[in-house]
């Protein structure tokens, strides 16, 4: 956990490291005396085109907005520059774009101990309608630090982390054998990588697995053959309270109050079978576990229980069904952007993989074991250099705890800031050729380090970062001893459903290394 101190020692050191441009507009800032006013920031008219029409779209269709929010913020920072002012619909108060590094230092360097960012009302309205608690995503203030206290040191550190790597292998091996199954019966052109094939259903059974035998203490079935329709429930369930979350949010308060709209029906609905499955499989867990402790051994549920007895029942619920939503899509999103680069880059893949069998030996069933995670340093680069390219969080949010100096304009204590990642990380400004996926670039200390992070900063940041960097790592480190990923063509339907995504399956290519 980095600490506060720590934070404004990085902050400082950052315009150090980053080049003699940035620290020149670094101390110019700090030096700067006086901030400039807030009315100095400039303010995005409602009457000027894109959000006028950006308005009309959540209007007329929110979803088209709401899947496009990362293009319509880089519009705007296009034509108004790298921070401003906007009234959000439906909001008292402007919130404030930023795309710039040194501007996101100074957010996070304003962090109190219990940093807040935005939650989604729908999501709040509809656990306090069912008397539940909020969760670790949602949950603010001493009642946060409370959870994430009990929740943290279980699956957050390096070495906890590690200590599922034996479960996550497993999960991983048998989704190497599912996959080549379901090559085999995708036919010749699939299995001789004349034709592209989508595996997008395949990692999220891998993923939701991985992070349900972590949390839950059990594997759902999704990777047996067929899978288990409870597992399937599941995914849709989540994928089904992401992808209708920001469009619901752009109607007026009263229409999803009132559930005026299909997709609000919708979103409810899936937010309520999310609930009732993960409490389902909750069950399951307590009752096996009360004949026999051990089963909840390695677990999240078995780690929280056994360290803090004050989480309820309905507080652990609560934050299962946030972290298996937070850890599911993100993470198969991550894997399969990283898989179409590296068909796209044979000599990063055939670089990894050399490091992977150097590591691992050749041998393609050979587990990844704990000891091997230390040991790879260019997958570590790939992991970054992937979720640069693509940033899965593409927008930070954050409230101003007190009135603070953001890059040299005085804002006023609970001001909401939405940082744009997915720009600043894809910016000349802080990386050369900015656009090519070149892991090396991570070898340099001179990279600045807010520009890119992918798992947030500080004490709210990710709780599952150690996790789903160790998932990624157990996946690529299986999958390349099994196939060569030939080149395919760019996503080219990227999508923003809270985390950003590919309207259409992300094209892959694959080649099985030896014949099946
Ligand atoms: C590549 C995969 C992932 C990415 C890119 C990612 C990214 C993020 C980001 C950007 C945040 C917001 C942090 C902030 O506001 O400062 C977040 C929060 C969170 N993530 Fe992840 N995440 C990933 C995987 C996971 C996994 C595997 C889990 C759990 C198994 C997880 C659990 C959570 C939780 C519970 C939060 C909320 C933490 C809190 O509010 O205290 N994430 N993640």
């Amino acid at each position: 956990m980095i600490s506060a101190h720590r934070l404004r020692q990085v902050g400082r050191t950052a315009s150090a490291r980053v080049g003699h441009t940035l620290a020149i507009r670094t101390k110019a800032t700090a030096a700067s005396v006086e901030p400039k006013s807030w009315d100095a920031i400039p303010r995005v008219s409602p009457t000027l085109p894109i959000v006028g029409s950006a308005l009309k779209l959540a209007m007329v269709e929110p979803r088209n907005t709401a899947v496009n929010m990362h293009r319509i913020i880089r519009e705007l920072v296009a034509e108004y520059g790298p921070i401003m002012r906007l009234r959000m619909p439906g909001a008292s108060q402007d919130s404030i774009i930023t795309a710039d590094a040194d501007m996101t230092a100074d957010v996070f360097r304003a962090d109190g101990p219990t940093p807040k960012r935005m939650a989604p009302p729908t999501w709040d309205f509809f656990r306090k309608r069912n008397d539940l608690p909020a969760g670790i995503v949602m949950e603010q203030g001493d009642e946060w630090k409370r959870l994430r206290s009990a929740i943290q040191p279980p699956i957050f550190p390096p070495k906890s982390a590690h200590a599922f790597c034996s479960k996550v292998d497993q999960i991983t091996a048998q989704a190497m054998d599912v996959m080549e199954r379901e090559l085999r019966r995708a036919g010749p052109e699939v299995l001789e990588g004349r034709k592209t094939v989508a595996l997008e259903d395949l990692v999220v059974r891998w993923s939701i697995e991985s992070v349900s035998k972590i949390v839950l203490g059990q594997t759902l079935g999704a990777l047996n053959d067929p899978p288990n329709p409870v597992a399937r429930e599941m995914v849709d369930a989540f994928y089904g309270v992401l992808s209708t979350t920001t469009p619901v949010l752009l109607l007026p308060e009263f229409a999803w109050r009132m559930e005026l709209t299909p997709a609000v029906r919708t979103h409810f609905k899936a937010m309520q079978a999310s609930m009732d499955l993960t409490a389902k499989f909750m069950a399951t867990t307590f009752t096996e576990c009360a004949a026999d402790p051990s089963k909840l051994d390695g677990t999240f549920l078995g780690h929280v229980l056994r360290r803090d007895a004050t989480l309820t029942r309905d507080e652990m619920l609560a934050s299962a069904v946030d972290i298996l939503m937070a850890g599911f899509d993100t993470t198969k999103y991550a894997v399969l952007f990283t898989l179409n680069l590296l068909g796209r880059h044979p000599d990063v893949q055939a670089k990894l993989r050399d490091e992977i069998v150097a590591v691992v030996g050749a041998d393609p069933i050979a587990p990844v074991t704990e000891a091997h995670l230390a040991q790879f340093k260019y997958l570590k680069n790939v992991i970054k250099e992937s979720l640069r390219v693509y940033s899965i969080a593409p927008v930070l949010s954050r409230f101003a705890p007190r009135g603070t100096v953001v890059g040299g304009y005085a804002v006023p204590k609970g001001t909401e800031f939405l940082m744009a990642m997915e720009i600043t990380s894809r910016s000349d400004r802080y990386f050369t050729n900015p656009d090519k996926f070149v892991p090396e670039r991570w070898d340099g200390k001179d990279v600045h380090p807010f520009a890119s992070l992918p798992f947030s900063f500080g004490s709210r940041s990710c709780v599952g970062r150690r996790l789903a960097e160790m998932e990624m790592t157990v996946f690529l480190a299986h999958f390349l001893r099994r196939f060569e990923i030939l080149p395919a063509p760019a996503p080219d339907k990227i999508v923003f459903n809270l985390v950003l995504m590919n309207e259409d399956p992300i094209p892959l290519r694959l080649r099985p290394l030896a014949a099946l």
